[in-house]
């Protein structure tokens, strides 16, 4: 593989770190620095030489910065084939040096944006000389090395010691850097897109008839993508699949943290988003036991060793083989509990020393630290050839608090019990619709989940809950289109329930809950969950 010796390096950073490592060791392998100004700068106060790139162009930087590298001298340096000898002989004409090495990082965009600075301010962080030398560079593979990764310059002083990168590392490089500036100019284009929706909602006020429709959603969202992982397999043996997480989102499973067990799995990080989800929904020690994204046990409690406890006897049999979340260090009363338990991954935000000294004796258990609480921006779902997007349902809406809902008939609850019809309430949006969930003491004792209509969730949640029914309290994640559904839960004895109303056959529902002397708040608020 043919490597070319690197003779002159361009070296343009604004993170400084690993400068010095980078700019002695290119010194000592005979590397001529090419430098703009507080990079210079920082070079020269090392005692390492270093040409300013003012004195190659011979240009001063201007313009507070915007143009310092924008130059033939830089350009032709950087884009001559040094293979090709039509391009040797007109740089040579003209008198300009090629480069064999590029090492460039941008201004900070994004942390600028999460800084709160004016869009003055931001925008005078859009890098343009940046992208355009990392970009001229890259396409110039042939000849040249693009490094925008300060953790890779290591890398850089051993393939210069050892006489330059061959052309795989050239091209792996030059993919790395324009990946680098897609997702660059992406975040610019988000911001540009979100100062579009914030300049249509100004406008949208005062206009008669109220809120700006139109324009709530930017007209563009780019998404950067980084393979975090391959995975095994896909959701079933026969497809492949990898982990991919999103540069700049708010961090949720796909950054967890591993800290023992095997290689999570496509379905591991399904079911634990979904347990991630459901866990953190909650102020409580909270423990979701979830299986094929659904809960089979969800429960609040004094401790998370009580928790899971409660969750867990909420059905012991599917709960073999699930993923747990816990909203809370996982302690070691509660680790003795899980390791009587086949269990695939538990999820928390910390495990403490005992608990995890115990779980670890488990091989096939893996131990994943998540950073709560969950993510609550917008959200994606893919659908052939586009992505859907949706606020997330967050649990802010006013029918998720009790104080809110409108008693629809029987007995106003007491507050112990109105806590009960709560609990209920937030743990059946975390079941795939349609949902009805059965709890008692807050943990839930039957779930119904994911059948095409809600007489069969409701049969569902019943028998699961067996005995357990009898005086339950009650919640339907969408209301009541007949009387049937409810009815088998009436039959079955339940204490109360909470559904958001909103049905032509309101009356008919309400009559049957009456009729059975059971209360019934409206919540006024749906949490479909597909
Ligand atoms: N305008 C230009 O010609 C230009 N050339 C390089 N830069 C950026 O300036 C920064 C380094 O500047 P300094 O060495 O002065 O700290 C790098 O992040 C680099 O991407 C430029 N800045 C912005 O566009």
């Amino acid at each position: 593989m043919t490597r070319i010796p690197v003779r002159r390096a361009l070296v343009s950073v604004y993170d400084k770190t690993g400068l010095e490592e980078l700019a002695r060791g290119l010194h000592e392998s005979g590397v001529e620095i090419v430098s703009t100004g507080s990079t210079a700068g920082s070079i020269a106060a090392l005692g390492v030489p270093v040409t300013p790139v003012a004195e190659v162009t011979g240009f001063p930087e201007i313009l507070g910065g915007r143009v310092k590298t924008l130059h033939p001298h830089v350009h032709a340096g950087l884009l001559a084939d040094q293979g090709n000898p039509e391009h040797v002989s007109t740089v040579d004409e003209l008198g300009i040096a090629t480069f064999q090495l590029v090492v460039v990082n941008l201004y900070p965009f994004r942390e600028t944006v999460a800084s709160g600075a004016t869009p003055a301010e931001i925008v005078e962080q859009i890098d343009i000389g940046g992208p355009a030398m990392v970009r001229s560079s890259a396409k110039n593979h042939n000849s040249v090395a693009i490094v925008v990764d300060p953790g890779s310059y290591i890398e850089v002083l051993q393939a210069v010691a050892a006489g330059g990168f061959d052309l795989i590392t050239r091209q792996r490089l030059a993919g790395q850097a324009y990946a680098h500036t897609a997702a660059y100019d992406a975040a610019v284009a988000n911001w540009f897109g979100q100062q579009a929706v914030l300049a249509d909602a100004q406008a949208a006020v005062g206009i008669e008839g109220g809120e700006n429709t139109t324009s709530n959603w930017p007209p563009y969202v780019g998404v950067a993508l980084e393979r975090a992982e391959v995975l095994r397999y896909g959701e079933n043996p026969h497809q492949r699949a990898a982990l991919y997480v999103q540069q700049g989102a708010e961090p949720g499973i796909a950054q967890a943290e591993q800290v023992h067990g095997k290689a999570m799995s496509f379905n591991n990080y399904v079911d634990g988003d979904a347990a991630y989800r459901a866990a953190f929904d909650f102020d409580e020690p909270c423990v979701a036991i979830i299986k094929h994204a659904n809960p089979c046990g969800i429960a609040t409690g004094a401790d998370v060793a009580q928790a899971h406890a409660k969750a867990h006897a909420c059905d012991p049999i599917s709960a073999f083989g699930g993923v747990i979340a816990v909203n809370r260090p996982v302690t070691p009363a509660m680790a003795e509990q899980v390791a009587d338990v086949f269990t695939e991954v538990i999820l928390a935000p910390a495990f403490e020393p005992a608990a995890l000294e115990l779980l670890s004796t488990k091989k096939n258990l893996r131990l994943m630290v998540v950073r709560g609480p969950r993510p609550h921006g917008a959200e994606q779902r893919p659908i052939s050839g586009g992505v859907l997007m949706q606020d997330a349902d967050a649990l802010d809406a006013p029918g998720d608090d009790p104080g809110n809902w409108t008693l629809a008939c029987g007995q106003a609850l007491h507050a112990g019990e109105l806590a009960e019809l709560r609990f209920a309430w937030r743990a059946v949006r975390t079941v795939k619709s349609n949902a009805i969930l059965l709890a008692k003491d807050c943990a839930s004792v039957g779930v119904g989940m994911g059948q095409v209509n809600r007489v069969d969730s409701a049969k569902l949640a019943v028998a699961r809950a067996g005995e357990r029914a009898a005086g339950a309290f009650a919640a339907s994640d969408a209301f009541f289109p007949f009387a049937d559904g409810l009815q088998v839960l009436l039959d079955a004895g339940v204490r109360a329930v909470a559904q958001p109303g909103g049905s032509i056959r309101d009356a008919e529902v309400v009559a049957a809950a009456e009729a059975a002397g059971v209360t019934m708040y409206f919540t006024g608020t749906r949490h479909f969950a597909h």
